[in-house]
């Protein structure tokens, strides 16, 4: 059964460092939540004080409501793998795979037939008798992931565990974790600190920073409305515009920005202090007569070629630099370094965040 996770205002300090620094979150039962985030921003410390591994200095861990702040972690209903794998290096992959039950006291019979379904389920059949030694990278991945789930736990947690892997098996895993997550129904927390790990597996994510979450949503609503600029960065939007200042016009957000009014049909209003976070993909380059209102002056400071793209690096008249991605096939138009451009902006091209 799955089992939903309470974080209630939990700080850690480790001396002076604050690791966690009071934060709440709610993660539902059955739900494939990541936390993401960069070295050192807390992933780990949280994920080792939701799997009993550790305590908070202030705050409580909750389990379908349920306190479990001191409980430790074989005493939780949650089963963690590491980054390192931690296997037996001296006993086979069934032994390695039924020891939790062993411990547990599961009879021989029950246990043989948990761990074959749980080897079944990782696509290792037939591999019990096999040393772990002996096992490819990804297969000793598969083993230490087999070794949770056949404890059948409410709740699965992953400390980067894919760190280490080369591309392909990396790939391959990541499609295991999302198909293993449908099969078992169980709440997974994914600890990583690799985007597209994250933004394919998650139902919702969380991104950290200095201990503390800077936003929490799903997938989409990071790029559609990030929590501000730090937020806006971490996804890919490396430009950040500061407009002189953001109007609400209607429905609308009009940038006033150069000394130029740009519309931005249905932008969220985030004040008058809000930033503006750059999607490259989504601008153009245009002749010096667009239109004003959906276009700004700019000029062309250099170019560089990316394959199916060049990237343009643009200059607006108040100094600020952005960038757009401009496919390879309007290379006939062309402008060269130092010409006047006008940029048009196409509907969520120009992101208002707060600023942090
Ligand atoms: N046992 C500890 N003793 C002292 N400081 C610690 C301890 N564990 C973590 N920290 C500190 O707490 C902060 C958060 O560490 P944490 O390992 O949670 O980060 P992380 O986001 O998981 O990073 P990484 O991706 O590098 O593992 C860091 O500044 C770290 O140095």
């Amino acid at each position: 059964m799955a089992i939903s996770i309470g974080i209630d205002d939990v700080t850690r300090t480790f001396g002076t460092v604050k690791a966690l620094e009071r934060v709440g979150l709610k993660i539902e039962a059955g739900e494939f939540f990541t936390l993401l985030g960069s070295s050192g921003s807390g992933k780990s410390t949280l994920l080792k004080l939701i799997g009993g591994f550790d305590r908070p200095t202030t705050g409580r861990v909750l389990f379908d409501g349920q306190d479990v702040t001191d409980l430790p972690a074989n005493r939780r209903p949650s089963n963690t793998v590491f980054q390192d794998l931690a296997l037996f290096p001296h006993m086979t992959v069934g032994d390695n795979v039924a020891y939790g039950l062993k411990v547990k006291g599961v009879a021989a019979a029950e246990r043989k037939k948990r761990v074959d379904g749980t080897l079944a389920l990782v696509d290792l059949a037939g591999f019990a008798e096999r040393n772990v030694n002996l096992l490819s990278g990804g297969q000793r991945q598969r083993v230490a992931l087999a070794r949770a789930l056949v404890m059948e736990p409410g709740i699965l947690l992953l400390d980067e565990p894919l760190t280490g892997l080369d591309e392909r098996l990396r790939q391959q895993m990541r499609d295991e974790f999302g198909r293993l997550h449908k099969r078992t129904g169980s709440t997974f927390v994914l600890v990583t600190h690799n985007q597209d790990e994250a933004l394919s597996l998650s139902d919702r994510m969380a991104i950290m920073h200095k201990g503390r979450l800077e936003q929490v949503g799903r997938p989409a609503d990071f790029f559609a409305a990030p929590a501000n600029d730090f937020v806006a960065r971490f996804v890919g939007m490396e430009r950040v515009l500061k407009p002189e200042r953001l109007e609400r016009s209607g429905g609308d957000t009009v940038a006033v920005i150069a000394g130029e009014r740009l519309v931005l049909p249905g932008a969220r209003d985030v004040g008058e202090m809000g930033l503006l976070a750059v999607r490259p993909d989504r601008i153009s380059l245009a002749n010096v007569h667009a239109a004003p209102g959906s276009s700004l002056a700019a000029t062309v400071a250099g170019r560089q070629f990316r394959g199916r793209f060049f990237d343009f690096y643009l200059e607006l008249g108040d100094g600020q630099k952005l960038d757009a991605e401009i496919p390879v096939e309007f290379a006939d138009a062309w402008p060269e370094p130092g010409n006047p451009v006008r940029l048009e902006f196409a509907g969520g091209a120009l992101v208002p965040v707060p600023a942090s």
